[in-house]
């Protein structure tokens, strides 16, 4: 498959970009101009998220933070003929520099899983990490929107929010938590089963982003396809265990990276979009929510617009076999989110 046919799916900015129909940078017009920063840029998904914001039209500009590597990864980037410019940033000294001006900034700091370990397992490392870096986005871009991808995120955004609420600049427009390759996942693995072209298929998943929190709804799945309840089973399980079908096959060696980096992309190049006026952007995403009462964060399709996430949306009908899995995951997701809330509250 062709690069250009493999990005046939992103969003114009994304695809003139890539396709080098054009060498100018989107104008202020068409939603150009924009700085993002990538935290944990130099990791296995900073890397490739780095590269593929370098390649957005919308983005002038792509800042590369770590705490070690980014030099050379940003030097490596900064030779692709796209407009973007792309800068290192190294250690706690450089991080301001990093973050001013920026209008989103994609968290994928911190460690990842290894076989046997749930995304819990590395809440001990990635809670200070995440509560140290969003700490510096309030001081240094009060008003960016941030994407949370570091894990285990059900977690690691209610700390990001409690950061802010004590730095006195959380808007709960601007914080969201990204769960598409739960999404993208759903959308393969219910095309290869339906029979039905992968480009064509929408699947809404809901909850949160961990095993039995994560939910594809597949009875609103479009095109519909007319699965049995054994096939609809295989896939919700397929799909709450795609995480760790990746940490198993690299053995050690991480968990995704390269499917990461083009849901992050994509969730990316949304908000861009949507801050950029576009209308009828959608994506799931796991943000501050009424949507489900005595969970205060929770994962449904939201529209984004220029101030972030402009609606949330409803779930919508589920099946019995939906709604017995959606009663089931509540206990989880409601401890996780006690636990990222009195972490800030103990911590700092
Ligand atoms: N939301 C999602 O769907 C997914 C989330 N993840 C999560 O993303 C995170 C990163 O995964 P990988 O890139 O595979 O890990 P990695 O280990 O390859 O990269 C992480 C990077 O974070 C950097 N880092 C550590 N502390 C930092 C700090 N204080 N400031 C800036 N950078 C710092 C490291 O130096 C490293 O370069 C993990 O927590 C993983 O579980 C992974 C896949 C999917
Ligand atoms: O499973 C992990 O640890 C990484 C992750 O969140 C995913 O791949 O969905």
């Amino acid at each position: 498959m062709s690069l250009r046919h493999a990005f046939s799916k992103l969003s114009p900015a994304l695809k003139t970009s890539v396709s080098g129909a054009r060498t100018f940078a989107a104008s202020a017009a068409e939603g150009g101009g924009r700085k993002v920063a990538v935290l944990g840029a130099a990791g296995g998904i900073g890397q490739s998220l780095s590269m593929l914001m370098k390649m957005n039209s919308m983005v002038d500009e792509v800042s590369l933070y770590d705490i070690a590597g980014t030099p050379g990864v940003a030097a490596d980037i900064s030779h692709i003929n796209t407009t973007a410019i792309a800068k290192g940033y190294m250690g706690d000294e450089q991080l301001h520099d990093a973050l001013s001006g920026c209008d989103l900034v994609i968290i994928p700091a911190g460690v990842p899983r290894k076989p046997g370990m749930t995304r819990d397992d590395l809440f001990k490392i990635n809670a200070g990490i995440v509560a140290g870096l969003v700490k510096a986005c309030a001081k240094a871009c009060p008003n960016a929107l941030i994407n949370m991808i570091s894990n285990p995120v059900n977690s690691t955004v209610p700390i990001a929010a409690e950061v802010l609420k004590k730095e006195g600049v959380y808007d709960k427009k601007k914080l969201l938590g990204v769960t598409t390759l739960d999404v993208v996942r759903a959308k393969t693995f219910y095309a290869a089963k339906a029979g039905v072209q992968v480009e064509k298929v929408d699947v809404p998943v809901i909850g949160g982003h961990a095993g039995i929190t994560i939910l594809p709804l597949f009875s609103q799945a479009t095109p519909s396809a007319p699965l049995s309840d054994e096939d609809i089973d295989a896939l919700t399980i397929r799909t709450q265990n795609g995480g760790t079908e990746v940490v198993e096959a690299k053995d050690g060696k991480g968990s995704a990276t390269l499917s990461m980096a083009y849901a992050g992309a994509m969730m990316g190049d949304a908000c861009l979009q949507g801050l950029a006026g576009k209308k009828d952007i959608v994506e799931c995403s796991y943000v501050e929510s009424p949507v489900v009462p005595g969970i205060p964060y929770f994962a449904t399709k939201v529209v984004l617009g220029p101030e972030g996430v402009a609606e949330i949306r409803e779930i919508g009908r589920m099946t019995d076999y939906e709604q017995s899995w959606f009663e089931k995951m509540q206990p989880e997701l409601k401890a996780s989110i006690d636990k990222g809330v009195a972490f800030v509250n103990e911590t700092m």
